[in-house]
């Protein structure tokens, strides 16, 4: 099998167990890894941070957002397949479509304020994950919008923290040359900081 078809049935097979935390599992997970965020050292000298809105069973950690005494950003898929970062619609909002905020092209809530930022311009981002292994590498939904969006970040790089249920462990992920490797991953059973890997500079 060729490495992308590898990563395309894993990310099937783990994007349904996501899907499969169910009722009051789910919500204990979710607490458990918002409290995790909660005493994050390392997030401590952080101010901005980029977060998601949970969709395709992904953990809700809204409850950590709403916190953040600094501001929120959230991720907007650019037509070049890249991320952008804007600032948070209000997260409390009980209508479907708050104010300042769109569905986009895959239903997730996106948010339609100014400014716009790049990943280089947080201090830490908060990566949902379909997968992650020992070594920190990271299996995403596959458009390479974070990879891309991740690549020629220079010094001070922003915090990279996955986010995932601890169901997605898998042993060993196919690694590609252009995976950008995570700092933390939080999951409701623990803060895994992968070991540190220098870069292959071929
Ligand atoms: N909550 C959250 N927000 C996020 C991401 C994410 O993973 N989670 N993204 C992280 O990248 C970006 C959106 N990326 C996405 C990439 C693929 C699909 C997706 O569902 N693809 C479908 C088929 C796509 C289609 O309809 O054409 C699929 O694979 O089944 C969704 C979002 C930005 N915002
Ligand atoms: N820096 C980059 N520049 C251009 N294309 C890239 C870059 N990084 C990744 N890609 C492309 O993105 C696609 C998806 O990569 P991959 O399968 O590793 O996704 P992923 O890590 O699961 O997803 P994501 O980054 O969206 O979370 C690949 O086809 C790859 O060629």
């Amino acid at each position: 099998m060729t490495p992308s078809a590898d990563k395309s049935s894993l990310r099937r097979q783990l994007r349904a167990l996501r899907r499969g935390v169910g009722g009051y599992q789910r919500r204990l997970n979710q607490q458990r890894i918002v409290r995790a965020l909660n005493t994050l050292p390392a997030l401590r000298n952080a101010r901005r941070i980029a977060g998601y809105i949970a969709f395709d069973g992904e953990p809700d950690i809204r409850d950590f957002l709403r916190r953040w005494p600094g501001t929120v950003w959230l991720p907007r898929v650019n037509r070049d397949l890249s991320l952008h970062f804007r600032p948070t619609f209000d997260l409390n909002a009980r209508h479907p479509r708050p104010a300042g905020a769109r569905r986009n092209q895959f239903g997730i809530l996106e948010s339609h304020r100014h400014p716009l930022l790049r990943a280089a311009d947080m201090d830490a981002l908060l990566i949902p994950l379909v997968g992650y292994d020992a070594l920190g590498n990271r299996l995403g939904m596959g458009a390479g919008y974070y990879d891309r969006s991740l690549a020629n970040l220079r010094h001070p790089k922003p915090l990279l923290i996955g986010i995932a249920f601890s169901c997605q462990y898998v042993a060993r992920l196919p690694a590609d040359p252009w995976d950008i490797p995570l700092d933390y991953i939080v999951t409701e059973k623990m803060i895994l900081k992968p070991p540190f890997k220098p870069r292959n500079r071929t």
